[in-house]
């Protein structure tokens, strides 16, 4: 499935520079970083409700939806900024094995 990223990776490489007026990714580079983390914000609000509604009726299906929402627009803003996916995937391979509890107690500050 991380192929998916990949292709996704591609994709919004290749809309980095593409016209706004033919691509949604181009559309929120064009705007700038304030309207990409207007949208992640929106994205997030609306995951967090939809996994309240989740906790109470059992279905997912809106929670995953809302969720793609989110990781999508978290892409953006890290393309938008020069960062892609595989950066936070090393990092989360980094801290594979490492409790978050033992982590926590480490940190100097
Ligand atoms: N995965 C996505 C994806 N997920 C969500 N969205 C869009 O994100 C937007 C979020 O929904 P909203 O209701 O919040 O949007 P909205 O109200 O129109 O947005 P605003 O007016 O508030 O800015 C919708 O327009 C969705 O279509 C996506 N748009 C694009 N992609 C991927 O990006 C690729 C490139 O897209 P384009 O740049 O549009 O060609 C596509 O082929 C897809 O693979």
């Amino acid at each position: 499935m991380c192929d998916v990223l990949e292709q996704l990776n591609a994709l919004l490489q290749e809309r980095r520079h593409a016209d706004a007026n033919t691509s949604y990714v181009a559309s929120l580079h064009h705007k700038g970083l304030n309207k990409i983390l207007e949208k992640v914000g929106e994205e997030a609000t609306e995951t967090l409700l939809a996994a309240k509604d989740a906790q109470h009726s059992g279905q997912l299906d809106a929670l995953v939806y809302e969720t793609a929402d989110l990781w999508f627009h978290s892409l953006v803003m890290l393309s938008h900024l020069g960062a892609d996916h595989t950066q936070v995937l090393q990092e989360l391979q980094r801290r594979l094995g490492t409790s978050g509890l033992v982590e926590k107690a480490q940190r100097t500050s």
